[in-house]
């Protein structure tokens, strides 16, 4: 049977990257992804403002919505401190196979809990199923429809408080115009925005941050 192209994402890294080394691993999927295959990683440039954001917020529980291959997951996870954790959730489950190897591959599983499912349904389960108190940093890159939707959720859940920072990807392309004109009219939001290039092409995207004013 064909393999899939993320598939073969994950074959190049586990034949090209240092298991164990999670900045191998981002570079090796970059590599084959700029050369080979594109794919809808967020890439090294806006990896980098995603770095600082991480790095800003410093995070003890972060969540990722749109886990795909794994890639930011393990970019992610490289910056928390001892003790921290991300969970992602993905709900393709040939993605969420591939990702879990590529996190294990990292050697970053156990800062990274895989949750397999549709965003609508997972959120509402972080109190009580995964011990969630609250977010500190949220960054959604899974489907521009449900920006907003699972923004409004994410409050409706108590999960965020004064502070907590979200963070998404392809506000300009593919686009999420009704996310972005959300959290920019709502008083509870101080947005920043990120203008930057799609993954590996030369096309114009951008990243938008939300802080959650209480
Ligand atoms: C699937 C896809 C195709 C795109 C595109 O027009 N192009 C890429 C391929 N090249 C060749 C042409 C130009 S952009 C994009 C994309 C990019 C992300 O970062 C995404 N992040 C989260 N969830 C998504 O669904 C998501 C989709
Ligand atoms: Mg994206």
């Amino acid at each position: 049977m064909n393999q899939s192209k993320e598939q073969r994402i994950l074959n190049f890294v586990l034949q090209n990257a240092v298991r164990g080394d999670p900045c191998s691993v981002v570079d090796t999927i970059d590599k084959y992804c700029s050369q080979k295959e594109w794919a809808m990683n967020v890439g090294n440039e806006k990896g980098e403002i995603l770095d600082k954001t991480v790095e800003e917020v410093n995070p003890s529980v972060a969540l990722e919505l749109g886990t795909y291959c794994g890639y930011s997951a393990v970019r992610i996870s490289r910056l928390l401190k001892a003790g921290a954790r991300l969970l992602t959730v993905e709900f393709n489950p040939e993605f969420a196979a591939i990702a879990k190897q590529m996190i294990e591959f990292a050697g970053v599983q156990d800062k990274v809990k895989l949750l397999e499912g549709p965003s609508e349904e997972i959120i509402p389960q972080l109190k009580k199923k995964y011990e969630v108190d609250t977010l500190d940093f949220v960054f959604l890159d899974h489907w521009k429809d449900r920006y907003r939707p699972d923004t409004i959720l994410l409050q409706e859940c108590n999960l965020l408080r004064k502070g907590s920072v979200l963070l998404a990807d392809n506000v300009i392309f593919p686009g999420a115009p009704d996310f972005l004109d959300y959290v920019r009219k709502s008083p509870h939001f101080q947005c920043t925005y990120y203008p930057s290039h799609l993954e590996y092409m030369q096309v114009e995207d951008a990243m938008e941050k939300a802080v959650f004013l209480g």
